[in-house]
């Protein structure tokens, strides 16, 4: 059980204590969030969860480097774009609808996505996760704080240029119905517009890691690394939550 045993003035100032400490917080929030959703069938869980938003372009180099932080770093990885697949693959009530929107280049509505994301994080074993691909829009992120109940700890920005971008996506070869010239041409444009915002959103929130992701996917991962190596650091039995007024030493007593 966390317990808050003592609420310090903002005095401490070195800096990565306080980007740290912004970006982790407390269990309770999650927890109630998930519970009230699922009207207390799920019982709660009992590790303070860890959430990395993974954003960047298509062909950014998003999923290659999920992967390589999964197994680094024991994340479980949550692709917005793979469980929309899947709801397509599955013909669900909604496959046809989120098949037309992902042909086109558009974003699927945020309470579908939502919802799959909750389903998944609530089936997990893990209290880390990457978030793939999401939030793609204001109102991705909005629905997220809203059903979910908690904001990320991490955001992971992988800025690719964009003729690499459409390079990487063309070579892609998953068969995906996204992965064409005149569909990257419309997801590069909506990607401008709706989620370059979300991305100044956690700039301006301090919570926003940038990547060049240009280079091997080693050279990128070795950029990626340290972000995650250094909250590793933290004991365990120690969290800081940052609050703008005020720094909550939380004592893990159990
Ligand atoms: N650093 C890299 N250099 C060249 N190709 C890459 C690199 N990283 C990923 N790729 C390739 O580019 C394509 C897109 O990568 P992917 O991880 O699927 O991007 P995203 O999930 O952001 O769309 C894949 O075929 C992948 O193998
Ligand atoms: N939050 C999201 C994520 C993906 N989608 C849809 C629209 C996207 O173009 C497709 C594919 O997403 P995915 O993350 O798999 O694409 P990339 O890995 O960036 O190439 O899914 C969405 O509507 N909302
Ligand atoms: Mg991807």
């Amino acid at each position: 059980m966390w317990r808050r045993v003592a609420s310090l003035s903002s005095s401490i100032s070195s800096s990565f204590l306080a980007q740290t400490a912004s970006r982790l917080n407390t269990w309770e929030s999650l927890t109630t969030g998930i519970a009230q959703q699922a009207k207390g069938v799920i019982a709660p869980k009992e590790k303070t969860p860890f959430i990395t938003f993974v954003l960047g372009g298509p062909g950014s180099g998003k999923g290659t480097q999920c992967i390589k932080i999964v197994e680094t770093f024991g994340f479980a990885h949550l692709s917005a774009g793979d469980l929309l697949r899947r709801e397509i693959a599955s013909k669900s009530a909604d496959g046809a609808m989120i098949l037309n929107t992902i042909k086109e280049g558009k974003i699927v509505p945020s309470q579908v996505t939502v919802k799959l994301i909750q389903k998944e994080m609530e089936l997990s074993d893990n209290h880390k996760f990457l978030i793939d691909g999401f939030p793609r829009t204001e109102e991705n992120r909005v629905s997220f704080e809203q059903i979910i109940g908690v904001e990320p700890n991490v955001v992971l920005f992988f800025d690719c240029p964009e003729e690499e971008m459409v390079k990487r996506v063309l070579n892609r070869n998953e068969g995906r119905v996204d992965d064409n010239l005149e569909t990257i041409k419309k997801r590069l444009t909506v990607f401008q517009a709706l989620s370059l915002p979300v991305i100044n959103y956690y700039s301006e929130k301090g919570k926003l890691y940038t990547i060049k992701a240009i280079g091997t996917e080693d050279e990128i991962f070795e950029q990626v690394r340290p972000i995650f190596a250094a909250f590793e650091a933290i004991p365990l039995n120690t969290r800081w939550n940052w609050n703008i007024s005020a720094l909550v030493v939380v004592i893990d007593m159990s």
